[in-house]
């Protein structure tokens, strides 16, 4: 099957700021996760994929249709959920719920129904005097029963309590398990979003430093503590060292190196996608290794 999203050499200056350029493909069946530190072009990214601002280069195509095109009959296949949504205030759940479901054809009344109860949203209320938390409760309860193949959740969990984003990860699986689908979503580390993601699209400071498959990742880095003292000079592999210790993302090479080099290593651990994450977001040196 043809790839759901293929964003190629997408390129955005904002003022003073740089994103890009980017290259992702989305796949249908997978879960992306725009991972980066705050302010490196999740949301812009995200915002260029709908068409809500233009590209200075590259491009986008959804479903086989360029995105900058004025026909934008693909919208009908993507839901979108944004950091904030804007014109919702004033206009009650159950309102809101009435607009939206006419637009999609696919609308899922008892997906709709089984959030509002799980996140206990009061429909009632207008959504302006909702905390932020519910606000984003019901806004996803608003996006997600579209049932369109491809979702884009912009930071889904930033306002939400632990039980709420277990719950919303069952609902991802869920979601997924129902056909040819597609999430990419924003987010900064959120562990629970992390487990649900098959790949990481890493930014940082709007420089898109790749796309990893996470298991891959997470087998990669290895972190080794060393009997003796480590040489000055830099080790193959090596992204970070401490006492005694280095961190390196290829393993093999680093223990050819210490094999060729009677360096004895004492234990050798697998990385927290966490710290993996963090180390992708520090800036490298010339030699390779990541700034501290
Ligand atoms: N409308 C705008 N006007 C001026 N600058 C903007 C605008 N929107 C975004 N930017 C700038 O673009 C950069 C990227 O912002 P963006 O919101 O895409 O990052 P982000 O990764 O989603 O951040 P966060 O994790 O904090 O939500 C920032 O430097 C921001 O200041």
């Amino acid at each position: 099957m043809d790839s759901f999203v293929e964003i190629n050499e997408l390129q955005k200056q904002i003022d003073d700021f740089h994103l890009g350029p980017i290259n992702v493909t989305v796949e249908p069946g997978t879960i992306t996760a725009l991972v980066g530190n705050n302010g490196s072009g999740k949301s812009s990214l995200l915002k260029l994929m709908m068409n809500l601002a233009k590209p200075d280069t590259g491009n986008t195509t959804i479903f086989g249709k360029k995105v900058s095109s004025e026909n934008e009959s693909w919208k009908s296949h993507v839901s979108y959920q944004p950091q904030t949504v804007i014109g919702w205030n004033a206009y009650t759940g159950k309102t809101l719920k009435n607009l939206i479901s006419a637009l999609y054809p696919n609308w899922d009344e008892v997906a709709f129904n089984h959030m509002v109860d799980l996140f206990d949203i009061p429909l009632n209320k207008q959504f302006g005097k909702l905390s932020q938390g519910v606000q984003q409760k019901l806004s996803l309860a608003l996006t997600i029963p579209r049932n369109t193949p491809l979702l884009l959740l912009d930071e889904p969990t930033s306002f939400m309590d632990i039980p709420s984003k277990k719950h919303l990860t069952d609902i991802l699986v869920d979601w997924m398990d129902q056909g040819d689908r597609a999430i990419i979503m924003a987010s900064h580390q959120s562990a629970d979003m992390m487990k649900l993601a098959d790949y990481l699209s890493v930014i940082r400071s709007g420089e898109w430093i790749g796309n990893f498959e996470k298991e891959a990742l997470t087998e990669t880095f290895k972190r080794y503590w060393v009997s003796n003292s480590l040489p000055a000079a830099h080790i193959p592999g090596e992204v970070s060292r401490g006492d005694q210790q280095i961190i390196s993302n290829q393993p093999e090479a680093t223990e050819n190196y210490f094999l060729e080099n009677n360096l004895e290593w004492a234990n050798r651990t697998a990385l927290d996608l966490e710290d993996i994450i963090t180390l992708l977001l520090q800036r490298k040196h010339g030699d390779g290794s990541f700034a501290s």
